[in-house]
């Protein structure tokens, strides 16, 4: 089952709620936060509060990105927020499976984000212990850039891995995404699915989220 989880960030910041709202109505699988402190990446969203405020309009689980220096620091108040699942970036933390396994002593899932440079071979000793991996395919930070195609390749790498492993563990992608590359990057192993200005560049949202989910359907 593929799984589209849109990315807020690229949406209306000043209608947060009913974004999220009609997100949910057009059956998105889940809600994507891109939480960004202007260190890791260079550029400031959102933090606990905003999600927490939002987290009253829509049931589906929040798929939280800490793009986060030392992520460590504030994986209590995202839980507390109202996260479902919590990904952190192997960039970002000293003590990786410490992290890992304190989102999950929280029933939280817990994911690896790599950046593009990041080979998926970085993951092999913590593999085991996720629920997600996420294989950015942009360089973090700002929406609305295009795909880098090497990530097809470690796509394919780490879908490999994961078999080897006979482990369920999902495999998101996010950055760049559109209807034309959508094929391509399932073809190659992602089964979650990021996309923010393919979903948001409209008055529509529900029907938005609907229509991206028909096609992937459709073509996949
Ligand atoms: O994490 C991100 C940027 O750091 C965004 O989620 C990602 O870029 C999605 O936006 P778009 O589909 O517009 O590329």
């Amino acid at each position: 089952m593929i799984q589209l989880a849109p990315s807020i960030l690229a949406s209306d910041f000043s209608q947060l709620g009913s974004v999220v709202k009609q997100t949910a109505e057009g059956h998105a699988d889940m809600i994507h936060i891109d939480v960004m402190d202007g260190q890791f990446v260079p550029n400031i969203t959102w933090g606990p509060d905003i999600i927490k405020a939002i987290r009253p309009f829509a049931s589906i689980p929040f798929d939280v990105h800490l793009m986060v220096d030392s992520p460590e620091r504030y994986i209590d108040n995202f839980i507390e927020a109202g996260a479902d699942i919590i990904t952190v970036h192997i960039e970002a933390c000293t003590h990786l499976h410490r992290t890992i396994q304190h989102i999950k002593s929280a029933d939280v899932k817990a994911g690896v984000v790599l950046n593009p440079a990041t080979p998926v071979e970085a993951l092999t000793s913590i593999l085991p212990e996720l629920d997600m991996v996420l294989l950015m395919s942009v360089n973090p930070g700002f929406g609305g850039q295009i795909f880098i195609p090497s990530t097809i390749e470690k796509l394919k790498r780490l879908r490999n891995m994961v078999q080897q492993l006979g482990e369920s563990v999902d495999i998101e992608v996010d950055g760049g995404v559109n209807k034309n590359n959508v094929a391509d990057i399932v073809a190659a192993g992602a089964n979650v699915i990021v996309a923010g200005s393919a979903i948001y560049q409209t008055d529509n949202i529900a029907e938005s989220v609907r229509t991206f989910r028909a096609f992937m359907k459709e073509t996949i």
